[in-house]
């Protein structure tokens, strides 16, 4: 069993996985007279394959026990996905870089600080959502469209928060 203990996430550590989505630390410009601030592009939506659309989604979790164990991670091949709360709730990241198998010394886990949210690039393993505290709402935007677009990888790891 893969013991891994969550890092605080940051841009930074998660680049090899996607991208952080984080007004705080994102450069924004004035819309709309001044009223509006856009934080543009945070994130690179990819939709890959025959059909392929974007899909903008809402999940309602439930939360998952710490430490959580898990069995495998998963990853979708023709598309991104990304996560970003509605309402600052936390939620538990676990990655590893695409490839088509996975190496337990390059799995990371996260935990996020209410504010951030993910966006997983394609192919990117990763573990099932994972909402921490209390119900979570989240909204998602992913890859529809034909084809195969979710393969499974065993891997058992109980995560620890640090
Ligand atoms: N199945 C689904 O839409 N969600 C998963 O891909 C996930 O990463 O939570
Ligand atoms: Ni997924």
């Amino acid at each position: 069993m893969l013991e891994l203990k969550a890092e605080p996430l940051t841009p930074e550590a998660f680049a090899p996985f996607g991208d952080v989505i984080d007004t705080r630390v994102s450069d924004s410009f004035a819309i709309n007279a001044g009223r509006t601030r856009r934080y543009h592009d945070l994130a690179r939506v990819e939709t890959l394959g025959e059909g392929a659309r974007t899909l903008v989604s809402i999940f309602v979790s439930q939360p998952v026990e710490v430490p959580l164990t898990i069995d495998f991670l998963e990853r979708h091949p023709l598309g991104s996905q990304a996560f970003m709360p509605l309402h600052e709730e936390r939620f538990l990241i676990v990655v590893a870089p695409p490839g088509e198998t996975i190496d337990p010394g390059e799995v990371r886990a996260f935990v996020t600080d209410g504010r951030q949210g993910v966006n997983y690039r394609a192919g990117t393993w990763h573990a099932i959502q994972a909402v921490l505290d209390r119900e979570g709402e989240f909204l998602v935007v992913d890859r529809g469209g034909q084809g195969h677009n979710c393969d499974e990888h065993p891997l058992a790891a109980r995560i620890q928060l640090a």
